[in-house]
């Protein structure tokens, strides 16, 4: 086993990531991809996942390139509920340890009304929320021994209601819900593992594009700014990142002082002719 110092000795910048081991979920693609790479220049031990091998293959080779210890992946899906535990027994059998648990796949959803199609919000909460238990739930012994984090990579849409992503937002508020009161127990318990919920505004990866931008007057965000940013409140052990903050802050402020006027001012910010209802 590598003996590796606590991420919970007072870090201060993203350097402290070096030779740490880290896995990274949907990490094919969007912002999983970036902070793929950001944790390479970092100079972190790397293991990716995602279904798609061909890609993972791509971005393993750059994460060498860019200089991490060391990068590897296991594709799949987590539609499969064994694959949780097998992402987890990698890293075990890889590392003999963990330092840091980055969340953030999705499940492909879709940004309309809903259709009543009860079985993909039962399948989106396989995917995007028991998975991410499972995940937690494996990783913990090891997270425990090496005082580790968890990262949760979720959405103004976990935290706001907002339309046409009933499925999407139910997951989303699910890992509020688990995940917030997970840390209370930490906290009873003394459990040196720390929890980052990141909620994320709109941000410009080619998917979130391409299934919006027809229908939201707002600009996205930049992908390789928001990776950087999730791993920094996880590295300093942040209980949650607003990212972009001033935007995400003033929403979740508005949602506790004026409901009505934010659901409004919500609304007005949709093309709603621009949906076409499948
Ligand atoms: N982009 C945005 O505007 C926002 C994004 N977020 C959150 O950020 C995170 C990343 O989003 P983004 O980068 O845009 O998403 P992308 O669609 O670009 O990436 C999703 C990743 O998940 C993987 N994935 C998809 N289905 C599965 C599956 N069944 N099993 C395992 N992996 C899967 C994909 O790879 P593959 O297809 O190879 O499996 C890909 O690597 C998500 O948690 C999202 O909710 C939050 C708010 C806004
Ligand atoms: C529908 C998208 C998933 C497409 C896919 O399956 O590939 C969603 C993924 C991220 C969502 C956005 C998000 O989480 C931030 C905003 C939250 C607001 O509540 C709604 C608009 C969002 C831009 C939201 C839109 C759907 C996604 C792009």
């Amino acid at each position: 086993m590598q003996a590796v110092p606590a991420l919970s000795s007072a870090p201060s910048s993203p350097e402290m990531l070096r030779g740490k081991r880290v896995i990274v979920t949907g990490a094919s693609s969007g912002i999983g991809e970036q902070m793929a790479y950001h944790l390479a220049r970092m100079e972190a031990h790397l293991l990716l996942t995602a279904r798609r091998e061909a890609k993972l293959q791509k971005v393993v080779e750059r994460c060498l390139e860019l200089g991490a210890a060391s990068a590897s992946y296991v594709s799949g899906s987590m539609e499969d509920t064994t694959f949780p535990e097998v992402v987890v027994k990698e890293a075990e059998n890889t590392w003999g340890g963990l330092d840091m648990l980055i969340l953030n796949h999705i499940g492909h959803s879709f940004f309309n009304y809903f259709n009543g199609d009860v079985g993909h919000v039962r399948k989106l909460l396989e995917t995007n929320f028991l998975s991410y238990v499972a995940m937690t739930t494996a990783a913990l012994p090891m997270l425990k021994e090496n005082e580790g984090s968890v990262v949760v990579v979720s959405s103004m849409a976990g935290k706001i209601g907002t339309p046409f992503v009933a499925p999407y937002s139910a997951t989303k508020f699910a890992l509020d819900g688990f995940f917030s009161s997970l840390r209370h127990e930490f906290i009873i318990d003394k459990v040196n593992v720390s929890i980052t919920l990141c909620i994320l505004g709109y941000i410009d990866t080619e998917n979130a594009v391409r299934a919006v931008s027809h229908a939201i007057r707002d600009t996205p965000a930049p992908k390789e700014e928001c990776a950087l940013e999730i791993i920094k409140s996880g590295a300093l052990r942040q209980r949650e990142l607003h990212y972009p903050s001033w935007v995400v802050g003033s929403l979740v402020l508005l949602r506790d002082i004026a409901p009505d006027f934010l659901d409004r001012s919500i609304r007005s910010n949709y093309k709603v002719e621009n949906i076409k209802r499948t």
